[in-house]
């Protein structure tokens, strides 16, 4: 079990939150890559990192997109980070130097962790981020607490809700 549960607090994120938000972190990275304002490639650290990253990508104009696979979480457990798939060669070059790595959140820190380990050099952005991981991020929209689990809407369905005041 992980010492993070429980989680009592739900955040939850809608597709158009997350466009909303994910454009927002492409607006505030505007123009802070190291050659003249351009990075040459982002990173989505998948699968959370993906969406984030295409809107980043789309926004700031950037055509190179690699991704880095790691997994640390099974549902809400956390287990130790592991990189599943690394990225293309040329993008670790000189540490990373001037590639913009992407995820959802920074929760723990422990996934940025290990991919700071391998792009020591590169610039590090996510959405959302926990007080806890929030300093091994370069750039983030919205901080929630430590005890909000952040519901994504690739993980949700619209479904029915009881009325409030319930029926006999
Ligand atoms: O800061 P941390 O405590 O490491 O948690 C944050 C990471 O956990 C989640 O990924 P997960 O490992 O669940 O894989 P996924 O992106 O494939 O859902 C999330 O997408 C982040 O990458
Ligand atoms: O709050 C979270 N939501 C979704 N995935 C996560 N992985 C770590 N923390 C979270
Ligand atoms: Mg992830």
């Amino acid at each position: 079990m992980s010492d993070r549960l429980p989680h009592e607090k739900g955040f939850h994120v809608s597709w158009d939150q997350l466009h909303r938000d994910a454009r927002a972190l492409a607006w505030r990275l505007d123009g802070k890559g190291p050659d003249e304002g351009n990075w040459r490639a982002v990173v989505g650290i998948t699968r959370g990192g993906l969406v984030p990253a295409a809107i980043v990508a789309r926004e700031l104009d950037i055509r190179k997109v690699d991704t880095i696979s790691v997994k640390s979480y099974s549902h809400q457990e956390q287990r130790e980070a592991k990189v599943i798939k690394p990225t293309q060669p040329d993008i670790m070059e000189n540490g990373g130097e001037g590639v913009l790595i992407v995820d959802d959140l920074v929760d723990t820190g422990n996934t940025l962790k290990l991919v700071r380990e391998l792009f020591p050099k590169a610039q590090f952005a996510t959405v959302y981020a926990k007080p806890k991981g929030a300093p091994l991020v370069d750039t983030y929209i919205t901080e929630v607490s430590q005890d909000t689990w952040i519901f994504f809407p690739w993980d949700m369905a619209l479904q029915y809700v009881q009325p409030y005041r319930g029926t006999e």
